[in-house]
């Protein structure tokens, strides 16, 4: 990757926690922009822990994180990014363009001014006509279809999703992965995707990071070269059957126990 194409630069990081446990040890990561990144791995490996830190969430203990100049936000950057938790956390008491529009909120856009842009986002996840409805009124793929409006409202570059889709039945999954792929394409995104699934992975990714827990670290870095757009015939492909396989393998060699999903 060329120094442009870099967009986040993790140079050997270490994470420890107070209580000593080591969730992550010597993470070295360059992320390309546009690049669709998975962090795949079983319980346990620092997934989450590395998502965090990359969204300012969490500081490393050791090493460091930096944004490339050229992507303008190397100052900002928590502006620059959408995060989307595995839970949708919606505000139970508020209608969904509310729930949309609170990151604009808190950074003090009028409600007004925000219009346009919460109904733009509700509009490329498919819930234009859902905006007065209350979260208690919707299904589990839609709660989470808002949460990624909610994401996106703010035109992140870099979208962070942490086992998003764990908790919903196969065909909203298959769905939503759909629509994530089209995001990333339209918007020229940034992904940065953190699953258990290999079979979610291998569809959506071009590049996948596999880790190993104990302490957390990173055993294999795959590209997956299949061209895009990804739909229902690679799924049934050969080409992706035998992609599933290599990373099943990559996979199955970090793993004392069966604790993930194939
Ligand atoms: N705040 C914390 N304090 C202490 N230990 C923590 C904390 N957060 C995470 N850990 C530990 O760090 C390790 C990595 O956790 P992390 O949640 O990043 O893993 P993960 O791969 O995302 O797991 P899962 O797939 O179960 O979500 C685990 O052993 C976890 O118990």
């Amino acid at each position: 990757m060329t120094k442009a194409d870099s967009l986040i630069r993790i140079s050997g990081v270490d994470k420890r926690f107070a209580n000593g446990t080591v969730a992550l040890r010597d993470l070295s990561l360059d992320i390309g922009q546009r690049q669709f990144i998975s962090f795949l791995g079983p319980s346990g490996c620092g997934k989450s822990t590395a998502l965090r830190m990359i969204a300012g969430l969490t500081a490393p203990s050791t090493g460091s994180i930096e944004w490339s100049k050229e992507s303008g936000a190397a100052s900002k950057h928590v502006h620059d990014i959408g995060f989307v938790f595995q839970e949708p956390t919606l505000m139970p008491w508020a209608t969904v363009f509310d729930n949309v529009y609170l990151p604009l909120r808190l950074v003090g856009t009028s409600r007004k001014a925000a219009q346009p842009l919460v109904e733009e986002a509700l509009e490329q996840v498919g819930l234009a006509n859902f905006a007065a409805v209350y979260p208690r009124e919707l299904s589990g793929g839609m709660k989470m279809r808002v949460s990624i409006a909610r994401a996106m409202v703010t035109r992140p570059r870099v979208l962070l999703m942490d086992e998003p889709f764990a908790a919903l039945d196969e065909m909203t999954r298959v769905k939503l992965n759909n629509d994530v792929l089209r995001l990333w394409s339209e918007h020229d995104l940034t992904v940065i995707f953190v699953t258990h699934s290999v079979w979610e992975s291998v569809y959506l990714s071009n590049r996948i990071i596999v880790m190993a827990a104990r302490p957390g670290r990173v055993v294999d870095d795959i590209t997956i070269s299949a061209p895009y757009p990804r739909d229902d015939e690679f799924r049934m492909s050969a080409e992706y059957a035998e992609n599933c396989k290599q990373v099943s393998k990559a996979l199955r060699s970090t793993l004392d126990g069966n604790d993930v999903d194939h």
